[in-house]
């Protein structure tokens, strides 16, 4: 089955929202644990202990995890399992990106069948070409999983860049009309990046038929309400994303945060 597929179950039955899982120190501090892996992994688990039943979609954020090294690597692993044992989608935030062959490497270490740290779906990033993600796109297609490659971030600094023109086209206006065409072969493997800070994003995601994971939700100052404005007829793609707007009060707050954001999803629809 395909990612497209499975994510439009899990989106229909659990609404559409992706929790963010980045144990941060100061997310730590807010539970009240230990900076040191034992902190990190009760931080991480108890998240998907609490709502693993209620949401379609986990998003941990791979550098939290390494920060601790192969023991902090051991526990993102036994995240990602408590993620499927949940019956919830699982999308690693790792923004990879390389050559063909090395591409290869990262599909086979974040895609393959056996792959301990096997997701669903990762982020990728395309500053080395889309052509260049095509190991993993293939990999992808051939799991049932998806790639969400980087076409307009949150953050201020992606601007410049994301903005630059190339030709007629803008640089992220490129990628998401790259990325619209493969999906036509791909089962619409390929889900995009586009932050929900910009008041205006300044690409046209008209084209593209695939999901949209949306950051930037809550810390960084974008709100669910605000998603139709900027996303027009996009917003039927839409998937939001928060982390420390949903875990960042401590284990106590997670329910009732999560439910804020789980009832505020089902009003876009
Ligand atoms: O454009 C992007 C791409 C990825 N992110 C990641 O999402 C979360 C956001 O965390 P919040 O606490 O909800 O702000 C984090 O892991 C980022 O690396 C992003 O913010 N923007």
């Amino acid at each position: 089955m395909s990612y497209a597929t499975r994510l439009a179950a899990a989106t229909a039955d659990r609404g559409r929202l992706c929790v963010g899982i980045d144990p941060m120190p100061a997310v730590l501090d807010a539970w009240g644990l230990p900076h040191d892996v034992s902190g990190l992994e009760r931080c991480a688990r108890g998240i998907v202990e609490a709502l693993g039943e209620r949401i379609a979609v986990f998003k941990p954020q791979s550098a939290f995890f390494e920060a601790f090294g192969s023991r902090g690597v051991a526990v993102l692993e036994s995240v990602l399992a408590d993620i499927r044992a949940a019956g919830a989608l699982s999308l690693l935030d790792v923004k990879r990106g390389d050559i063909g062959s090395s591409m290869a490497g990262y599909a086979a270490a974040f895609l393959g069948h056996d792959a301990p740290l096997r997701a669903d779906a990762i982020t990728v990033s395309p500053y080395l070409g889309v052509g260049a993600l095509t190991p993993a796109i293939e990999a992808a297609v051939a799991g049932g999983q998806g790639l969400y490659v980087l076409a307009r971030t949150s953050n201020p600094e992606g601007a410049p860049v994301q903005l630059a023109t190339s030709g007629r086209s803008t640089v992220a206006q490129h990628v998401v009309d790259t990325c619209a065409g493969l999906n036509d072969t791909s089962d619409n493997a390929l889900g995009l990046v586009v932050g929900g800070t910009h008041a205006s994003l300044g690409c046209d995601l008209g084209a593209f038929n695939g999901s949209i994971l949306v950051p930037g939700i809550g810390a960084q100052g974008g709100t669910v309400e605000g998603l139709a404005d900027v996303f027009g007829p996009a917003l039927r793609l839409v998937l939001p994303t928060a982390s420390r707007e949903v875990i960042g009060a401590g284990a106590a707050e997670l329910a009732a945060r999560a439910g804020r954001l789980l009832d505020a999803v089902a009003a876009l629809d």
